[in-house]
């Protein structure tokens, strides 16, 4: 059975389905729709069908297996939405999920394609493992036409469902304690001003975690080494290790950071800007090396894996080789 047009008085169309737009004429003032085909007709609107003339019109009525726009596309919220996300109401077929705190939104690819393969399905979210704000849009989901099979949903319900985690969450931020070690002769002789310590603080501070201390390392290994040692014992949740990071003699941080024992998860990233990132964890402590472009370029792949080590993620090789596609920023 197909849905169907039925003539109905509309004092008695409270909570059908409006099979046809409504055009309100007031005349040379505006011309448009006063109600969309679909609307759902809601009591305290009678009055604005009536003063356009309207005492009769034609609803739709719902076969079984079939469902409302906005009833399948707040199904399809529901089925994808996970912790810290929050849907609104549906409104003309589309539903919208945003995040309920600042954090790093997650969201499983593969499930968000499989789910717009289930004919005009839709889902479409912001990419994954970025950092979001309390409030933001990060999801929306829809239906294309007016009238949706419901063993349709069902499908969509099943792919969800398919692993443990949701398709779209957000985790939340650890607040942690940040160790700075800043290397470079011209910083310790005081030739030029540190610019480092106030851009780190700046981007340490909008996630709401704290810069313990800074200390300065000049172009020795064994300085560096000593301070990254000494802020992990202090119980640094992570050190950052500014400049030094490229190719010239005095250049000393990512030997000095491998050479501490450290697990190197990668030097070099195929980002850009950030291609000089060092990523590895000293006693389980997620140790940075940051070359120059950090001070200047507002995203480079430090900005990328900071959120996500925010978030307690351990950063792994895959995840550094996966940002080429699509990291071509600015060089
Ligand atoms: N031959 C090559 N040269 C460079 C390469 C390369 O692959 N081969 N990579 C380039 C890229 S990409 C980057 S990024 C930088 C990496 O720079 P470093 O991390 O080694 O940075 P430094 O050499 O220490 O400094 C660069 C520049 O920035 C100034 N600086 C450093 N620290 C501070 C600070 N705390 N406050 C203010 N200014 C700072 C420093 O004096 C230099 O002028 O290498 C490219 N080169
Ligand atoms: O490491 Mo450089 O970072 O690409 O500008």
């Amino acid at each position: 059975m197909k849905s169907s047009l039925k003539e109905v008085p509309v004092t008695e169309a409270v909570g059908m389905v409006l099979a046809h737009d409504l055009t309100q004429v007031l005349p040379g003032r505006y011309k448009g729709p006063l109600f969309r085909k679909g609307h759902i007709i809601q009591e305290d609107e009678i009055d604005d069908f009536l003063s356009i003339g309207k005492e009769h019109i034609y609803v739709m009525e719902l076969a079984p297996g079939e469902m409302h726009e906005n009833d399948a596309a707040l199904s399809i919220a529901r089925a994808v939405s996970g912790s810290r996300t929050s849907l609104t109401k549906p409104r003309e077929g589309k539903v919208t999920l945003s995040a309920d705190i600042d954090g790093l939104l997650k969201v499983d690819a593969s499930r968000v394609h499989a789910i717009n393969e289930v004919e005009q399905a839709v889902v479409s979210t912001l990419p994954s493992d970025v950092p979001v704000t309390e409030g933001q849009p990060v999801a929306a989901s829809r239906v294309i036409p007016l009238i949706y099979p419901e063993d349709r949903i069902q499908s969509v319900k099943a792919i969800a469902r398919a692993a443990d985690r949701p398709v779209v969450e957000v985790h939340p931020f650890r607040k942690l304690q940040v160790g700075v070690v800043t290397t470079g002769s011209e910083i310790y002789h005081g030739r030029i001003r540190d610019r480092f310590g106030p851009v780190i603080q700046e981007k340490l501070q909008a996630y709401g975690s704290v810069v313990m201390g800074q200390t300065l390392a000049g172009d020795d290994k064994e300085w560096i080494q000593a301070q990254i040692r000494s802020f992990v014992d202090r119980g640094a949740d992570l050190v950052l290790v500014t400049g030094g990071m490229s190719v010239d003699p005095d250049d000393r941080t990512p030997g000095a950071i491998a050479g501490l024992g450290a697990e190197v998860v990668s030097y070099g990233t195929p980002m850009l800007p950030g291609s000089m990132l060092m990523i590895a964890y000293y006693r389980e402590v997620p140790v940075l090396g940051l070359p120059g472009c950090v001070i200047h370029d507002a995203h480079t792949s430090f900005d990328v894996f900071l959120p996500r080590i925010l978030a307690g993620e351990k950063v792994r090789r895959e995840d550094v080789t996966r940002l080429g596609y699509g990291g071509l920023h600015s060089c």
